[in-house]
């Protein structure tokens, strides 16, 4: 067994039909509860973050982060000393040769993903080169043991390495675990950067309906650490599956799981998608279109009384469609959904806004599962939305709103506030300063002194 594993406390792995382990957890969690915490063995922050965060710590320059740029290559940049000289000893290996690689035509010519592809193993091989701890030692036979992914690629080309490279193992080697082995490093659910965590991708498997997610915490002086935080209450013995990709790419996440991961999903919504076959597409007659919302709702929703009331409950999680909302779960639905709510919610009308923003919070309560901090962060944008309509209210007046639904947006935006926080206190703070944990407690104290 990889030494990484004998060491875990509160899962185990056992045998999968497919996948060949799953992860179990062999004690019962409640929503919140971190059930891993990892450290980032390579990372690679995306291009349109190239010097505005940290390229060791991941963080954003902001009034208490100045960044400084590396005077050896003038490509990378460091928030203070303690990060350049702990990354130094990797980066020296490629520091004087990276300006030239990038600007190289094979660079050039390379996709966006394959650019990060090839940062990341540069960064990756750097790391094994420098780093000789137990520690990475451990990490790298635990990602040497990782599933390479289906149909193996060649490697990108990489950045060329002074210095002496002591025993390596081969690229090839590296690269064909690295795409189905590949997270997404977020700070407030905004991608930064790419990261390999050997130990994660070794446990968890994925679900469309997960029980938990991973969050990153970005501090000073460090890799980004992953946490992996259960959504739900689980049992012991219950396995735990994260998403791989958004549950919400209702018909085109089966092909992404083919071709980056070689598998095929099975999980419950996956099946209810399988026995549906084709969906139909969403309804073009405005009338059509209403009667879907409303339908969908009442569906999400079958115990409020109604979506304003300060008896409105989130569902325990979503339930299977009747035949009528099938169109609702054509992808196109919800990219119209939410390209109509934030077009009104950032310029009016804000009923409108509030209108086709319930609307998409039936469809995510139908898609996501409990908790999924997808649900706390429109809940969030709902609850702004409100108060943007209150803080207009005189102009909605002089539009023909009479003054007690003005009023009343003051209630509705205290109970989004209020389910926006009690989703997202699970799913807990995550990368940078702020985020929306804190906008909760700004507008909380918008709304106390009304
Ligand atoms: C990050 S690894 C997960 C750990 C893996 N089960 C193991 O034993 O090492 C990703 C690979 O696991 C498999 N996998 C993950 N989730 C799966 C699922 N829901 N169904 C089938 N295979 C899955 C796929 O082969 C995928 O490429």
């Amino acid at each position: 067994m990889e030494p990484e594993l004998s060491s875990l406390q509160g899962v185990r792995l056992e045998p999968h039909p497919t996948a060949r382990n799953k992860a179990v957890t062999s004690r019962s969690f409640s929503p919140g509860d971190c059930i891993l915490t990892v450290r980032a063995f390579a990372t690679a922050l995306i291009p349109s973050f190239k010097g505005k965060r940290c390229d060791r710590c991941l963080r954003l320059e902001s009034s208490g982060i100045d960044l400084k740029r590396c005077s050896g290559c003038a490509s990378y940049y460091y928030c203070g000393p303690q990060c350049q000289t702990s990354q130094w000893s990797a980066h020296r290996s490629y520091c004087k040769n990276i300006q030239r690689f990038q600007a190289s035509a094979e660079y050039q010519k390379m996709e966006t993903h394959e650019r990060m592809d090839s940062m990341l193993l540069t960064h990756l091989l750097a790391e094994l080169r420098s780093n000789h701890t137990a520690e990475c030692t451990q990490q790298l036979s635990t990602f040497l043991s990782l599933l390479p992914r289906p149909d193996i690629a060649n490697p990108p080309p990489i950045c060329a390495m002074n210095g002496r490279a002591g025993t390596i193992p081969d690229v090839n080697d590296l690269f064909s675990r690295f795409s189905n082995n590949n997270f997404a490093v977020h700070s407030h659910l905004t991608t930064v950067a790419h990261g390999v965590f050997p130990l994660a991708s070794r446990l968890f498997n994925h679900s469309c309906l997960p029980n938990a997610a991973a969050r990153y915490i970005l501090s000073e002086d460090a890799a980004p650490r992953m946490e992996i935080v259960a959504l739900q209450d689980i049992g012991a013995g219950e396995e735990i599956c994260v998403p791989y990709l958004d549950p919400a790419l209702l018909q085109s996440r089966q092909q992404g799981f083919q071709l980056t991961y070689g598998f095929t999903c099975t999980c419950p919504s996956c099946s209810v998608l399988d026995s549906i076959g084709r969906v139909p597409p969403p309804p073009s007659s405005r009338e059509d279109q209403e009667s879907l919302a409303r339908a969908l709702r009442t569906h999400a929703f079958p115990t409020s009384p109604t979506s304003t009331s300060p008896d409105f409950v989130l569902p325990a999680g979503p339930r299977t469609p009747p035949d009528v909302l099938l169109a609702a779960l054509n992808e196109s639905y919800l990219t119209s959904l939410s390209e109509s709510f934030s077009a009104a919610s950032h310029d009016g009308p804000y009923s409108d806004a509030l209108n086709v923003g319930m609307t998409l919070l039936a469809l995510y309560c139908t898609i996501y599962p409990q908790n999924y901090p997808q649900i706390g962060v429109h809940l969030l944008e709902m609850a702004k939305t409100a108060w943007n309509a209150f803080v207009t209210a005189d102009q909605n007046v002089a539009d023909g709103a009479t003054r007690t639904e003005n009023a009343g947006l003051v209630d509705r935006a205290q109970l989004y506030l209020g389910l926006s926080r009690q989703v997202l206190n699970v799913f807990g703070r995550e990368g940078d300063d702020g985020g929306p944990l804190d906008e909760i407690e700004t507008l909380q104290g918008l709304l106390s002194n009304v």
